[in-house]
């Protein structure tokens, strides 16, 4: 079972020049549908937390001039390497603002479950801006890189920094949010196998707005935050709720909600050996469910 100490992987560089992010997973304490706009998307409020582990980003240069894409680990397969990747739309995005030429030789390690709610797709198109910015040398103003961002995916310029955040808009809104306490909370972090089209979730909101967030602190998360995506969700793959019901019957828990568009659901914990033994038990009762224990990340 994946295991991990939030901020300990080092965003380093080894002898050979080879780079290393990780594309944190993204996980929406709340969110809170208040429209739908003329454009198509929805205007949101939303506390993103990162967590501690996630997608590994590695990339070298490589002088052919070309951008290639390995990708290996658990959640690899049916992944498509190709211009359809969001690694490879953020590099070549990229390319273009830079008027680049230089290649890139990069390998996703891919830890988390694809289209479920925790922005991996988001974080790996993130994690590839930062690692290909390092690369190159390039110093891009954060106004065009956040834009740049944008372009690839509503959470993609959140994914940039990967702190929590107070997020507005379509996703381009962002506030840092520092809460006391929910630096290195354990969370725990499950998903039932089922992949979810997070546009068809939102097709499916019932367009009522059933206020705002109020996020000053996590008990007000807790107590009054919701994820209005949840009972769509949940109509479109009723397992949903089975994983919500394992997680708030869990000793310990604090708060359990689906993330995003699901159908990845979290939990928090006050105490890691709680979180630990829910993964333990879900595991026993639920084999076939993806199940990660971490942390939140520093703000
Ligand atoms: C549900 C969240 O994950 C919450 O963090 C995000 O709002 C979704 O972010 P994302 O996956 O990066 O989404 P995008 O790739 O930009 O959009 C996918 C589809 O979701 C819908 N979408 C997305 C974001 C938003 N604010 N309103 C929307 O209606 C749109 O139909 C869009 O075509
Ligand atoms: N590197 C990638 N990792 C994951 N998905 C990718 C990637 N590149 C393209 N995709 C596509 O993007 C879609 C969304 O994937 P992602 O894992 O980001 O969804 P998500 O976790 O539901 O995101 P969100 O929380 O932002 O709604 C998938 O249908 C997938 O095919």
């Amino acid at each position: 079972m994946p295991h991990a100490d939030a901020n300990l992987l080092p965003n380093a560089i080894s002898d050979d020049g080879e780079l290393t992010e990780i594309a944190y997973a993204k996980v929406n304490l709340a969110l809170h549908v208040r429209a739908r706009r003329e454009d198509g998307y929805h205007a949101l409020e939303s506390l993103f937390v990162f967590a501690g582990d996630g997608d590994v980003l590695t990339g070298k240069a490589a002088d052919s001039g070309a951008i290639t894409l390995n990708i290996e680990g658990p959640f690899a397969d049916g992944l498509d390497s190709g211009g359809g990747n969001l690694v490879m739309k953020a590099a070549q995005a990229l390319r273009e603002y830079l008027g680049e030429s230089r290649g890139a030789a990069l390998t996703l390690v891919k830890n988390l479950p694809v289209a479920s709610g925790i922005g991996g797709g988001s974080a790996d198109a993130a994690a590839t801006l930062r690692l290909l910015g390092r690369l190159w040398n390039a110093h891009i103003p954060a106004p065009d890189l956040e834009r740049i961002a944008l372009s690839l995916g509503s959470d993609v310029p959140a994914c940039l920094a990967s702190v929590t955040q107070m997020v507005r808009g379509r996703g381009e809104v962002l506030e840092d949010v520092d809460l006391p306490g929910l630096a290195g909370t354990p969370m725990l972090l499950v998903n039932p196998g089922v992949g979810i089209s997070t546009a068809r979730v939102f097709q499916r909101w019932d367009q009522v707005d059933r206020g705002a967030l109020a996020a000053e602190s996590l008990e007000r998360l807790i107590d009054g935050g919701r994820n209005d995506l949840e009972p769509a969700a949940v109509a479109m793959e009723p397992v949903i709720a089975d994983v919500l019901a394992e997680l708030r019957q869990s000793p310990g828990v604090r708060l359990a909600r689906m993330s995003g568009s699901g159908a990845t659901c979290f939990a928090l914990f006050d105490d890691e050996a709680d979180a630990d033994s829910a993964a333990i038990d879900i595991k026993a009762r639920q084999a076939g469910w993806w199940i990660m224990v971490t942390r939140i990340r520093a703000a």
